[in-house]
This record gives C-alpha cells, sequence and structure tokens, in this order.
C-alpha cells in the first residue's frame, strides 16, 4: 500500500502501487472489474490508482457516490478529454464526451427536452411498435419455438430502429436492411474500443504518437461513423433548409446512436441468457401477466404498475449486468478534499458500480443470486429512484449520477418495459439443447453484453 501526498502534504487516498511509466494498467487488462472489486475490499471504499500519467479515483459506495457526484456536482461533473474517445472517434463533440462548459450545458438541455415530458408521450408509440415487432421477429425467426435463435440481433435492431426514429425519422424494415448489421458492429466497436480503465493509449502520452493498432480501430470508427449517419444529418439539414419539420435532435449529437443501442439492447441480451436457467421465475411472471394483462393484449407502459413482479425482474437483470460496469468516468475541475482525502483537480473518478456497489451484501443480501424478490417492495421506476433523498435506497447505480447522469433514464424504462413485459407475455424461455448458456462471459472489457447463444423461445400460444 502507499500513502501519496501532494506537495503541500495533502493526502491523497491509498491505493495499490503500480509499475513505472504504466500505473496499475497490467492488472486492468482482463476482467477489470474483479480487480477493482478486489482493491476495494483491500483499499476501502474510496480509493486511488495510476494508468499512465492519470491519476484515478474509484468509489465504491453509494454515500461517498452521493457527496462527490451529487452534493458537489458542481465540482464533480466535467469529462477528461480521453484521446481515444473523445479526440479519436468524437473529434470532441459528442455531449458525452464534452467537458462541463456551456456547450456541454446547451447539449445536456436539448438533450433534456427531447428525452423526456411531452416529446416521450408523443414518441411512447414508437417504442410500443418496435416492441411489438420484437416479439412478432422472434416467433417468425425462431419458427414458433421450434428453432433456437440468437435474440440478440433482434433486440439491437429494436433499440436501433427506436433511435433512428426519434433521431434520424426512419427506421429498418427488416433485420437484413444493410444498416442493421452495420450500425450494431459500431456500436460494439464503439464499446470495446472505449472501456474507461482498458486503453493504455489514453493514459501514455507516447503511444499516441505512434503507430497502434487500438488508434488505428479509433479512427477506422470515426470514419465509419461519418459514412453511416453523416450522410442522414446532411439531409436531415437540407430539409430544414427547405423548411420542413423534422427531428431537430440529429443536428446537436450523434451520441444518441452509440449510447441508445448498445445499451437498452444488452439488458434484453442478459435478459433473455439469464431466464432460460430460472424456470420458476418466469412461472411467477406468466401467472401475473395473465392475471394483470389477460391473454388477449400485450402490456403496455401503462401497466408496470401493476406488474410488480416483472418491474422486479427487469430491476434485477440491471444490477446484476448493467452495461456500463464502470459508469462513465467523471473528472472533478477544482481541487476537492473529501474526509482528510485530497483528490486534485483533474482526477478522474469512475463509479465502481456492478461488481461492487450492486454486490454490496450489506445493500443486496446474497448478492450473487439472481433474484427479482429484493425488489418487490420497491414501488419506484428507475427514474424515481435516482431522485430518493436516501440513496442507500436507491434500486441500483446503472444510470450513473449527479449532473452526468443518463438524461434518457425513461426512454431506456420505456423501451426495456415494453420489449421484455412483451417477450415474457409472449413467450417460455429455454435452453436450447446441447448449448448451456454462460453467464460468466461478457463481450467487450468491462462488461455489457453475454458472449452469443441461442435459446428456444417456445410462444405461450399461437395467437
Ligand atoms: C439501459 C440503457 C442505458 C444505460 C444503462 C445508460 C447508462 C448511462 C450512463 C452510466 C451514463 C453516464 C452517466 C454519468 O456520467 O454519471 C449515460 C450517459 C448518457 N446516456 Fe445513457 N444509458 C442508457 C440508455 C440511453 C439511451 C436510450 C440514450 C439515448 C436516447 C442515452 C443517452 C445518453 C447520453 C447522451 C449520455 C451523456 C450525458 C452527458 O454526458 O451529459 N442513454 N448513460
Amino acid at each position: 500500500m502507499r500513502r501519496l501526498a501532494d506537495g503541500k502534504g495533502n493526502h491523497i487516498p491509498n491505493g495499490p502501487v503500480g509499475l513505472p511509466i504504466i500505473g496499475s494498467f497490467p492488472f486492468l487488462s482482463h476482467y477489470p472489474e474483479l480487480t477493482l472489486d478486489y482493491w476495494a475490499k483491500k483499499f476501502g471504499p474510496l480509493y486511488s490508482i495510476w494508468l499512465g500519467d492519470q491519476l484515478f479515483v474509484v468509489v465504491s459506495d453509494p454515500l461517498i457516490a452521493k457527496d462527490l457526484l451529487i452534493t458537489n456536482g458542481n465540482i464533480f461533473s466535467s469529462r477528461k478529454e480521453m484521446f481515444i474517445k473523445s479526440k479519436t472517434i468524437f473529434h470532441g463533440r459528442g455531449i458525452t464526451v464534452m467537458p462541463n462548459d456551456a456547450r456541454w450545458r446547451r447539449h445536456r438541455k436539448i438533450a433534456n427536452s427531447f428525452l423526456n415530458g411531452q416529446f416521450l408521450d408523443d414518441h411512447t408509440e414508437i417504442f410500443d411498435y418496435e416492441a411489438k415487432i420484437l416479439v412478432r421477429e422472434l416467433f417468425r425467426y425462431g419458427r414458433a419455438g421450434t428453432e433456437p435463435l440468437n435474440p440478440q440481433p433482434h433486440a439491437g435492431r429494436c433499440s436501433l430502429n427506436a433511435m433512428l426514429t426519434i433521431v434520424f425519422g426512419i427506421r429498418t424494415d427488416t433485420l437484413e436492411h444493410p444498416l442493421v448489421g452495420h450500425a450494431l458492429r459500431l456500436s460494439r466497436e464503439f464499446m470495446n474500443c472505449t472501456g474507461p480503465v482498458s486503453n493504455l493509449v489514453d493514459f501514455v502520452p507516447l503511444l499516441q504518437r505512434l503507430p497502434n493498432s487500438l488508434t488505428n480501430r479509433a479512427k477506422k470508427l470515426h470514419k465509419d461513423l461519418v459514412d453511416a449517419y453523416g450522410g442522414m444529418i446532411n439531409e436531415i439539414e437540407e430539409r430544414m433548409n427547405n423548411g420542413q419539420d423534422v427531428p431537430s435532435l440529429s443536428r446537436e449529437d450523434l451520441a444518441f446512436m452509440i449510447g441508445g443501442v448498445e445499451s437498452t439492447a444488452s439488458i434484453v441480451q442478459w435478459f433473455s441468457a439469464i431466464m432460460p436457467s430460472h424456470p420458476d421465475i418466469q412461472e411467477k411472471a406468466h401467472a401475473e401477466l395473465d392475471r394483470v394483462v389477460g391473454r388477449n393484449r400485450l402490456p403496455t407502459v401503462d401497466d408496470e404498475k401493476d406488474l410488480p413482479y416483472v418491474r422486479a425482474i427487469i430491476k434485477e437483470v440491471e444490477r446484476c449486468h448493467n452495461p456500463f460496469w464502470l459508469s462513465t468516468p467523471h473528472v472533478n475541475t477544482e481541487d476537492y478534499t473529501y474526509q482528510g482525502q485530497f483528490i486534485p483537480k483533474d482526477t478522474v473518478v469512475i463509479l465502481n458500480t456492478v461488481y461492487t456497489m450492486h454486490h454490496n451484501a450489506e445493500r443486496y443480501s446474497d448478492p450473487f443470486k439472481f433474484n427479482p424478490d429484493r425488489y418487490l417492495n420497491d414501488h419506484t421506476k428507475s427514474s424515481e429512484s435516482t431522485r430518493l433523498a436516501n440513496v442507500m435506497e436507491r434500486d441500483h447505480w446503472m444510470f450513473g449520477a449527479g449532473r452526468r447522469i443518463c438524461p434518457a433514464i425513461t426512454v431506456a424504462e420505456h423501451e426495456l418495459w415494453l420489449a421484455i413485459s412483451r417477450m415474457l407475455w409472449a413467450f417460455k424461455m429455454e435452453e436450447a439443447p446441447g448449448e448451456p448458456i454462460d453467464l460468466k462471459e461478457y463481450d467487450g472489457l468491462s462488461g455489457r453484453s453475454p458472449v452469443p447463444f441461442r435459446i428456444q423461445m417456445i410462444p405461450r400460444d399461437h395467437s
């Protein structure tokens, strides 16, 4: 253990001793969440690590998360300009990579107005429609439960279509539409290139000047994103110049096409991967759905309050497998001393969510068990839960915290509710014979999606 201090003798949070130049990077290249969890147990809920020349503090406790990111949100709401994500892929332009300045505040205001309130009410039919198509396609491609299928591209297309409709006013009409595979690959590649602690190139400036495969991938990704969506943006601008009424979110930000696709799709994938090994949980959900909704119509957004068990299943999937296991790091714009521990300006603050905060036995008993019952007395939507004064009662931290919290929580909740409640309503989900599902492995460098799998989606009836 090292005891760090700045020139004035201020103590920086303790943490592991790293290697010269690269710091703790080699310990985080494989399953970083396990190492970060191990260090949380060893060094406590606020510890520091160095990656190259960058100081990180890792937060593993809800109360500290609240004190730093929420109560001191005026200080802890900026972003580090990461070489790969901010400079190479986004060219500094996505809302998610912008530092806390006037430009970010302007984008955030627009995002908030588009993703909530009236706009959302006016667009619920989009999510409703896409979730219906999802169920129909799962039925069709699974040949009414007789053929195993991988739900991943279907869940991906459902999220992709929702985002394409909101942002560009278009959608894909089949799974075979070339944009589906292309957009899902780009989303996945973005996730895989931008793990918060996975890119040494981000933290060792010398590497940024040398040719390396990650920078090449990031450059290619930037070009592919511009090729895929740039034309649509230009077309939107042209239509606006001609005085047509068009969705104007696209003028502001392409980040929605990234953040809004793989994230929700990944929860649906984890849900599909988990359900086959929990027939008892499916049975309870089916009973609740049949009692409240019946067999003559699909569940709707309005049914959510009356289907606590289905909601609890969704929250439990989110607790166990939130797509951003280390959230999106924040940065503090001023020096700050927290309970005697000095956090110098420009420190990167990581919320160590899924493995440590979401598996804290004091908050979630028997934390490694998939147990929706733990949420049965939680009557909040996640968008409401993020506003609870007592953060120990918050359902989970999947959407981040403070001023940078995901602006699309309600959108994500609507999408997930409609997709998952309808999949449960329509199907019994079983493992395909001889194809066990591996819930330990995932695709990416810090969480996100399960490795590809196939399941049998057996219709509960054929209407
Ligand atoms: C399950 C689905 C989703 C999850 C788990 C998720 C999670 C997150 C997280 C953890 C952050 C960073 C929060 C922080 O810095 O504290 C974030 C930011 C963001 N999310 Fe989401 N998100 C989801 C869905 C969406 C959707 C559907 C959209 C678009 C419609 C979206 C758009 C954004 C944007 C634009 C930001 C950047 C906000 C900023 O930096 O000010 N997200 N999200």
